[in-house]
């Protein structure tokens, strides 16, 4: 898997500086997100709005992408960076929001701040409000089939975020329709399993271990990896106060052996209205797996596949639902570069070259850590579609 792209070479070279940036800016943001959670856990904050669809955005979706926005725009020139993101300013703008735009305000000049620890500049002076919302605003574009466009999630799975829970921050780079760069910030997702907070339910299915009792543990990790190179990484979070010296240790990741499903550990998102668990039962039941499910917040499943403590990963949206490519591109990369299989539920790649959504997704989205388990899972959907009312 991965290792299929006829350039690598030539494209390691070209992306050399384009993964550094986006890696150290991940490592920013995840800093950024985990001062935001801390702030955020057992208050009953105003930090957190409603969007139309009724899903969360905070502080930290905000913060990140004025953030991340700011940093590609300084290193690349603005007129040579376009990005496709979540987050519209909206929201932010109206009249009532303005302690909430304070709020974004100090948490990005305060994040920018500490870039030289991460080896990028940081602004002369700290921005004005007027400067976040473009940084955040300037983030508009479309994508497409042509050219080059960074994809970003500043908050994946804000639910589990303003929970105390899982999350991720997740950046991209496609280019001419392909996904050639993909990191993938999980400040609650420990180097080690073993060390997963005993406090949530993902440590709890996957652990039965008490967390280290140093608080210099590593608690969060990120993962990057660039197409075709076979290749994916591991880094731990860097924490806000530590002294830091870049390059930052990596470690290789691999996707899991394990290829009998009676072994096999499934993931699915917590949420039943963003996939069908009564579906996915019916699949696994069929394909013999015989674990309960982990349902995680947010692309730490496809963080889990790429690493090796999960083999499968399924979502099956309702029908009319159109899936978006930011919340898919970084994990989908790194799952394929650490040696897994990403298809829909027809066995096809998923297509990043159409725009903000996933278009043409039939039906799911179906990871796995091999070929094996894959072709079995697809069966599985075929056999039973007819059936699911989906
Ligand atoms: N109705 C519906 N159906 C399917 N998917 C939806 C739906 N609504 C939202 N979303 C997107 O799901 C992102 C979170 O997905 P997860 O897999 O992490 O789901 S869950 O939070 O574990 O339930 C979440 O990403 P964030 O908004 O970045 O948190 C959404 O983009
Ligand atoms: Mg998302
Ligand atoms: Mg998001
Ligand atoms: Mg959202």
């Amino acid at each position: 898997m991965g290792s299929n792209c006829p350039n690598s070479a030539m494209d390691n070279a070209m992306y050399s500086e384009e993964l550094a940036v986006a890696v150290r800016v991940v490592h920013m943001a995840c800093c950024l997100c985990q001062r935001v959670q801390d702030g955020l856990v057992g208050t009953s904050s105003e930090q957190v709005k409603s969007k139309d669809d009724d899903s969360p955005v905070t502080v930290a979706d905000w913060s990140v992408q004025a953030t991340v926005s700011w940093i590609l725009a300084e290193v690349f020139g603005s007129q040579n960076v376009s990005i496709v993101a979540e987050e519209e300013v909206q929201t932010l703008s109206k009249p009532d929001s303005a302690d909430l735009l304070e709020a974004v305000v100090n948490t990005v000049n305060e994040c920018l701040s500490e870039a030289p620890k991460f080896g990028l500049k940081c602004p002369d002076k700290a921005l004005r409000t007027s400067q976040v919302l473009d940084a955040i605003s300037r983030c508009n574009s479309t994508g497409g089939p042509k050219g080059r466009h960074w994809i970003l999630d500043p908050v994946d799975g804000t639910l589990g975020f303003v929970r105390g829970d899982q999350y991720a921050v997740a950046l991209a780079l496609i280019e001419d329709g392909k996904v050639v760069i993909g990191v993938l910030g999980c400040p609650n997702y420990p180097m080690k399993k073993e060390w997963l907070n005993y406090h949530n339910k993902f440590y709890q299915a996957m652990s039965k271990q008490s967390p280290p009792a140093s608080d210099s543990w590593e608690k969060g990790c990120v993962m990057y990896a660039r197409r075709g190179s076979g290749e994916a990484w591991m880094q731990p979070m860097v924490l806000g106060d530590e002294k830091l010296e870049w390059p930052n240790s990596a470690r290789l990741i691999k996707v899991s052996s394990i290829d009998n499903p009676a072994m096999a550990t499934f993931c699915e998102p917590v949420e039943k209205s963003n996939s069908n668990h009564s579906f996915t039962k019916g699949l696994v039941h069929s394909v013999g797996l015989r674990k309960q499910p982990l349902r995680v917040y947010s692309m730490v499943k496809y963080a889990a596949v790429a690493r090796g403590d999960a083999e499968i990963f399924m979502k099956f949206a309702r029908a009319g639902y159109k899936e978006k490519i930011w919340d898919h591109a970084a994990g989908v990369l790194i799952v394929e570069e650490a040696g897994g299989v990403v298809t829909d539920a027809g066995g096809r790649p998923l297509d990043f070259s159409r725009g903000i959504y996933l278009e043409g997704l039939d039906r799911g989205i179906i990871v796995c850590s091999g070929a094996a388990l894959h072709e079995k899972i697809i069966g599985a959907v075929y056999a039973s579609w007819d059936s699911s009312n989906l």
